[in-house]
């Protein structure tokens, strides 16, 4: 359903593209996660994908959904693509509605030029009911700030749901929650994609909460895909050194041990290009070839130690 095929995104005054030659694919009712450390360029990718690149951004590859390629349709053809293909759930659910509107005009305005304001109106109802929302006639007629995270975040899926996409892109869409309620919404998400066979893609920096829903994963680091595979066989066995360190960082799994070991340093921001594999400056296992040439990713993983 999504093929992304050698995407590079350069960005102006940079030295490094902030996504470097990625593939990536979602096949219908298939939830895949996108998991890597603030600033590896998950949410350029779903950006990407809802064709929101920065204007004076150099691009190359291809992103094709069901078979259009995303990246040169029309104005019109994008909006319809963002509504009835792929549609975003944004991280911050305060950030994504305006304070000053009614949830049910909120939501009627995505659909009202297509089917009409009283059509739409009746349509924001049926939407708020399909995410749980509890008294949905009464809802439509509350503000944002009447109701909990939780609840806004079930909104703003209910405003990605109304064009019926085939593919939710979902941008950390429990970071801003707590916990209690973060279980609620991916119950909620593994639901949905379950009644409505709707293709995920899953942006976390939290490996583990990506093993709760998604069936394949792809790790990113510095702008490249460094290891990807079915989630399980991810999580028993990782084969990438980063996929290992974030898998020791998250707390849940070393929950029996001592405090999680961090991976040492930071990732590279966009200024600097190390040469060769860009983890190599951090990675327990360097050896002299890591930084000589970037690995290519072989058999699902992108690392000299791993073809050894
Ligand atoms: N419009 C922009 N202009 C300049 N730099 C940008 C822009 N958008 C993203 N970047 C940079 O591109 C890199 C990738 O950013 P991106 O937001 O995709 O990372 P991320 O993995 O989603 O991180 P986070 O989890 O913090 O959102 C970062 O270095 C970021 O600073």
């Amino acid at each position: 359903m999504l093929e992304i095929d050698e995407l590079a995104v350069r960005l102006p005054r940079t030295a490094r593209p902030a996504i470097d030659h990625i593939s990536l694919t979602v096949a219908a009712n298939e939830t895949v996660g996108l998991v890597g450390e603030s600033g590896s360029g998950k949410s350029l990718t779903a950006r990407a994908v809802l064709g929101l690149l920065p204007k004076d951004a150099q691009i190359s590859g291809e992103i094709r959904m069901d078979g259009a390629d995303v990246l040169t349709m029309s104005p019109a053809g994008l909006r319809r693509h963002r509504t009835h293909s792929a549609a975003m759930i944004y991280q911050d659910p305060r950030a994504a509605l305006s304070p000053f509107r009614r949830i049910g005009d909120f939501l009627a305005e995505i659909l009202r030029e297509e089917i009409g304001a009283k059509a739409a109106r009746s349509r924001a109802v049926e939407l708020l009911e399909l995410v749980g929302l509890s008294e949905p006639e009464r809802r439509v007629r509350q503000y944002p700030h009447e109701l909990s995270g939780g609840m806004l975040q079930r909104v703003v899926i209910a405003a990605a749901l109304a064009g019926e996409p085939r593919l939710l892109l979902a941008d950390e869409p429990t970071t801003a929650l707590d916990v209690t309620t973060q279980a609620e919404i991916i119950g909620l998400l593994r639901d949905l994609r379950a009644r409505m066979r709707t293709g995920m893609l899953f942006i976390t920096h939290d490996l583990e909460l990506a093993a709760t829903i998604c069936d394949r994963v792809y790790v990113m680091y510095a702008g490249r895909i460094v290891e990807t595979g079915l989630t399980r066989r991810l999580f028993a066995e990782p084969r990438h050194p980063y996929t290992s360190g974030l898998l020791a960082a998250t707390p849940r799994v070393s929950a029996l041990g001592t405090l999680p070991p961090a991976i040492p340093g930071r990732p590279p921001d966009l200024l600097s290009a190390p040469p060769g594999c860009r983890f190599a400056p951090r990675c327990p296992h360097v050896m002299d070839s890591c930084t000589a040439a970037a690995p290519p990713l072989v058999d699902g993983v992108a690392c000299v130690k791993a073809e050894l």
